[in-house]
């Protein structure tokens, strides 16, 4: 079947204006469709109401035991529960779920890097089974950024790159995925600050010629590296941007192109 996967990430989520607007957008998008969700910028808050200091290195939030806590309620419980019953009043019969859910992103706790990330999980394996059979009755999965070992430990799990994992799954299922990367930048822009300066293609020769010149920098880092992960690997387009341009029929925002 066709099928998008959407992601939305913490800007969005902590804005509720820009939340109920993107929530009206995607339960008015056409067809099959998964919706995975951030929310790091409410984790980091609710980390310092409890005298939690989050730390991020490279993209990625170190996780000891209390900010697992944490972000399992935060991800799990409150965000989660709040986009699902928004999608309800909006008519889009919608599950809420965890990548430990219906076991559809098992993972690995992240070793080899220098600094230990404590639990957080990168993924294994992703199953587009028990998501195409939600599809199929008209439910629409909504997915946080938690996932597991399969021995029964929680990790936390970078947002972007559960997106394109449970995009490229879908893909190598048989299935024809658009994968669409929403957040509060018109899509990968020349000046960060210019909405005006939008790259509206982008392949991989220009991709590392901006990393080089510093012109993409912070989180676009690696929701790029997983973009082109997708696109390489099994899903027909990737597109990033605003929402109300990545969610038009005919999307406005930076295509991905495979190298
Ligand atoms: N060239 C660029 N174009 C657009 N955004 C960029 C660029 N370089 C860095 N960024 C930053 O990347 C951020 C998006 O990544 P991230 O914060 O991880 O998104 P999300 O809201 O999905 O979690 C933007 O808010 C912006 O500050
Ligand atoms: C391991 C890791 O870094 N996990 C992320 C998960 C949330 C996320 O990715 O949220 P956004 O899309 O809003 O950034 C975190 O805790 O920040």
């Amino acid at each position: 079947m066709k099928i998008s996967v959407i992601k939305v990430g913490g800007n969005v989520i902590n804005d509720e204006a820009a939340l109920a607007s993107f929530l009206d957008q995607f339960s008015q998008l056409e067809g099959a469709k998964v919706l995975v969700h951030g929310g790091g910028k409410l984790a980091t808050a609710m980390a310092q109401r409890l005298g939690i200091e989050p730390k991020m290195v490279d993209g990625r939030r170190v996780t000891d035991a209390e900010t697992l806590e944490v972000v399992t309620m935060v991800y799990g419980g409150l965000v989660n529960k709040r986009i699902i019953a928004q999608l309800q009043a909006k008519g889009c019969n919608a599950i809420g779920l965890t990548g430990a859910d219906a076991n559809i992103i098992e993972a690995d706790k992240r070793t080899g890097w220098e600094i230990d990330y404590g639990f957080v999980g990168d993924v294994r394996k992703a199953n587009a089974a028990p998501i195409i059979n939600f599809a199929e009755q008209n439910i629409t999965p909504v997915i946080a950024p938690l996932t597991h070992d399969g021995k029964g430990q929680l990790f936390n799990t970078n947002a972007d790159t559960m997106a394109q994992a449970v995009a490229v799954a879908l893909g190598k299922a048989g299935h024809e995925v658009s994968l669409r990367y929403c957040f509060e930048k018109a899509g990968v822009l020349l000046d960060v600050n210019d909405d005006n300066s939008l790259v509206p293609i982008l392949n991989p020769s220009k991709f590392a010629q901006f990393k080089e010149e510093g012109i993409v920098a912070d989180g676009m880092l690696p929701k790029l590296k997983n973009a082109f992960d997708a696109i390489d690997a099994s899903v027909s387009e990737v597109w990033l941007g605003k929402v109300e341009g990545v969610l038009a029929n005919s999307p406005v925002g930076t295509k991905i192109i495979g190298a």
